[in-house]
C-alpha cells in the first residue's frame, strides 16, 4: 500500500508530541547525547535492530558521545510520512533505556 506524504499541519501536530524532533528539508530529525562513545554506538546497534525490524531506515550518524538520525520516506518520493514519525517514536522509547538526551 502506497504511504502518502503528511501535510504541513500533519506533520506539526506529529512534532507537538515529539520533543526535540524537527522537520527540516523534508527530512525528519533528531541529534541525542550519550554519556560515553560507547554508550552511543550501542544506541546505534539498538536502532538497527528496531529500522530492520519496521522494513525503515534513517541514516544514522554516530560521533563522539552522539547519535544524529535524519529520515524520510524514499517510496513516498522523499517525503516525510507516518512511517518517518512511527520510527522517531520507538527511537525515542529505546533512547529512554539508553539514557539518551
Ligand atoms: C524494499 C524495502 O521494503 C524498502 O526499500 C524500504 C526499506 N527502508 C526504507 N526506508 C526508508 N526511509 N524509506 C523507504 O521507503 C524504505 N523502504
Amino acid at each position: 500500500m502506497p504511504v502518502e506524504p503528511l501535510s504541513l499541519k500533519e506533520i506539526e501536530d506529529r512534532l507537538a508530541e515529539l520533543p526535540g524532533w524537527a522537520v527540516d528539508d523534508d527530512r525528519l530529525t533528531r541529534s541525542y547525547r550519550l554519556g560515553s562513545h560507547f554508550a552511543a554506538t550501542a544506541m546505534v546497534i539498538h536502532i538497527a535492530q528496531v529500522q530492520d525490524e519496521l522494513d525503515h531506515h534513517s541514516d544514522l550518524t554516530l560521533g563522539y558521545n552522539t547519535v544524529s538520525l535524519s529520515v524520510n520516506t524514499h517510496s513516498a518520493g522523499g517525503k516525510v510520512t507516518e512511517l518517518d514519525f512511527g520510527l522517531a517514536q520507538r527511537v525515542e522509547e529505546l533512547a529512554q533505556a539508553h539514557g539518551a538526551h
